[in-house]
């Protein structure tokens, strides 16, 4: 049988005595696209960085592809597992050119050829070859997220970490990332967990979800379950009652 390609398992978080992340646990297939949702404040971007080694775990255990993690994440952790950012303005250096900015990953992991990796990664997220010498500052937000996947999937990893990737960009470019990120799981079979406190996008595309809150579990659901409302949770029914308010008032 196939290892999960995440799996955790009574996760918590600390940060000095307050308690971001408790007892959470999850499993996610390989190719699968899960969604975490919640509140402000509800935990879901400590889960994602705790994934990642950026957050403090007080307790539980992470196991990717198999092979649970200790405390400093590997060389081949980082090969294998790639995270997005919410903002391309703080996550790519601006006087950086797009090309030193896809190099980099590609000698830190020490990749030959890395001229074809760099044109194939650049036209992979539709920009092309014409943007490989521009700087990240002469580029557009949805521009510079196009490069932040192309420098996430440089590296051929199997999961993407996102965290809310598009949130920042205007609707219309929103939608032309998240169809990017549909397009490039798709194509390399990817495993995506994703952040987004807009439901509409994490239904759209992930397959199943957690509903979180006060850093903790409150439903794990698929997502046409949320869209048909078949929810058990007040806190879900409270979130789903938001964000109608917030389409309709928008
Ligand atoms: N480095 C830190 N030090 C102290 N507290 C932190 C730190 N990072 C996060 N927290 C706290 O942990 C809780 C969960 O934060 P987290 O960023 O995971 O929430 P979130 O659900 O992703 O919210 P948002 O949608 O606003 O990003 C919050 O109360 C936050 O203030």
């Amino acid at each position: 049988m196939t290892a999960p390609a995440l799996q955790i398992e009574r996760l918590s978080v600390t940060f000095e005595d307050f308690v971001a992340l408790k007892e959470v646990s999850l499993t996610v297939a390989p190719g699968e696209s899960f969604g975490l949702v919640g509140e402000s404040g509800s935990g879901k971007s400590t889960l994602l960085r705790a994934v990642a080694g950026l957050s403090p775990i007080s307790g539980g255990t992470i196991q990717v592809n198999g092979k649970t993690l200790d405390g400093r994440r590997s060389k081949e952790f980082y090969r294998q597992v790639q995270m997005v950012f919410q903002d391309p303005y703080g996550s790519l250096h601006p006087r950086q050119t797009v090309d030193r900015l896809l190099l980099e990953p590609l000698a830190i992991h020490g990749f030959a050829d890395t001229e074809r990796r760099i044109v194939r990664a650049l036209e992979e997220v539709g920009l092309g070859s014409g943007f490989r010498f521009r700087y990240s500052h002469q580029l557009s937000g949805g521009q510079r997220q196009r490069v932040a996947i192309a420098r996430a999937l440089i590296l051929e990893p199997s999961i993407l970490l996102l965290d809310e990737p598009t949130s920042a960009l205007d609707a219309s470019v929103q939608a032309e990332v998240l169809n990017l990120l549909e397009e490039v799981r798709a194509a390399r079979k990817l495993t995506f967990i994703m952040v987004s406190h807009d439901l509409a996008v994490v239904t759209h595309m992930c397959d199943r979800l957690m509903v979180m809150q006060n850093g903790r579990e409150v439903e794990l659901l698929a997502s046409a379950d949320l869209v048909s409302r078949n929810v058990s949770q007040d806190y879900t029914r409270n979130l789903l009652v938001a964000s109608e308010g917030f389409q309709r008032s928008a």
